[in-house]
């Protein structure tokens, strides 16, 4: 067994159970996983007898696609951002979609891997944090080259802003006497920056959330696969998000609230609807303390589900 089919058989995919039990695929629905990591959703679906289109934009999770591709039918994978998703629909040509997920962030790998500078435990690491590798934006190249101003925007989508121009003036003070490289200079700034942390939290976690988010362009990525997915979905379709902090959330929450219909009118006749309106239902799941005991990378996750109007198909 490949070192690859082993840590996909071992791997413990989030909210699993909950996402299965609202969103209730069914034998042959077409449905998208826009986050491949581990496949762990992935084969659940396709064990279910559902057809699935997984995307990923990091490289070994293709190579972990690869495996699956080989045993399994009804199975396609894209080397693809997920707010792609509709090209790569349109590439095996399916119109429409039955279901989505989107299991956000990085996965355990990513942030275990020294060689990919997500984690601040490896000061040696390169300051890397691409999850496409194919990107030439590195974090590095963003401490180094972004002005004074643009680095407190980039902080302040996590950090408040005293954190924020702290970290700043810290970083072009820091590259004024040397490049920044690595995962251990960032740590340095971050140290003299004496941030306030909360109890059992790392003072680095959320400027290396920052910067990641800035690194892949998460939230512009999310923003735009919320819609496009969307409007892929068939009537009754249903769109899943695992999200697992609040700034994620908070954009998955608002998309979905604003393009519901709202309870007082859900009774009426559905062309009475604004056109803007696309689920006639949300829900909104916290993982289980039981999960978060067993699996406590999940301790933060929420499951965001919304219902696509019956009577709207594709051309929303
Ligand atoms: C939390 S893991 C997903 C784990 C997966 N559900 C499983 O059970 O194995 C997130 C994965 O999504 C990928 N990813 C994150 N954002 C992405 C995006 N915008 N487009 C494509 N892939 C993305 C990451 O590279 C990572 O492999």
């Amino acid at each position: 067994m490949t070192r690859n089919t082993e840590e996909m058989q071992s791997h413990i995919p989030v909210m699993l159970r909950e996402f299965l039990e609202y969103c209730s695929p069914q034998r042959d629905e077409r449905w998208i996983d826009g986050t491949f990591g581990y496949g762990g959703h992935a084969m659940a679906l396709l064990e279910r007898g559902c057809k699935v289109l997984a995307l990923d934009w990091d490289e070994e999770a293709q190579k972990r696609a690869e495996l699956l591709k080989e045993k399994r039918e009804q199975f396609y994978f894209f080397r693809k951002n997920f707010s792609e998703m509709a090209e790569a629909c349109f590439q095996i040509g399916w119109k429409d979609v039955d279901g989505i997920l989107l299991d956000l962030g990085v996965s355990l790998g990513q942030l275990k891997d020294p060689k990919r500078g997500f984690s601040f435990h490896h000061p040696e690491a390169p300051l890397d944090m691409r999850m496409n590798q194919q990107s030439e934006k590195t974090a590095a190249v963003l401490l180094n080259n972004l002005t004074e101003e643009e680095l407190i925007k980039l902080f302040s989508v996590v950090c408040n802003s005293k954190e924020s121009r702290k970290l700043a003036t810290g970083l072009v003070g820091l590259r004024s006497t040397k490049l920044i490289q690595k995962v251990g200079d960032f740590l340095e700034v971050i140290k003299k920056a004496h941030l306030f942390k909360k109890k059992g939290s790392h003072a680095a976690t959320k400027p290396f959330l920052a910067l990641r988010i800035a690194v892949n362009e998460e939230l512009e990525h999310l923003e735009r696969g919320l819609l496009e997915g969307t409007r892929l979905l068939k009537g009754g379709g249903r769109i899943a998000i695992i999200s697992f902090h609040s700034t994620e959330d908070r954009i998955v929450k608002e998309f979905l609230r604003s393009h519901c219909v709202p309870k007082h009118r859900r009774g009426q006749g559905e062309e009475k609807q604004s056109q803007e309106m696309f689920f006639y239902k949300i829900e909104k799941i916290l993982v289980s303390s039981e999960e978060s005991k067993r699996n406590p990378r999940s301790r933060s996750a929420r499951l965001r589900i919304g219902w696509k109007i019956i009577s709207q198909g594709k051309s929303t």
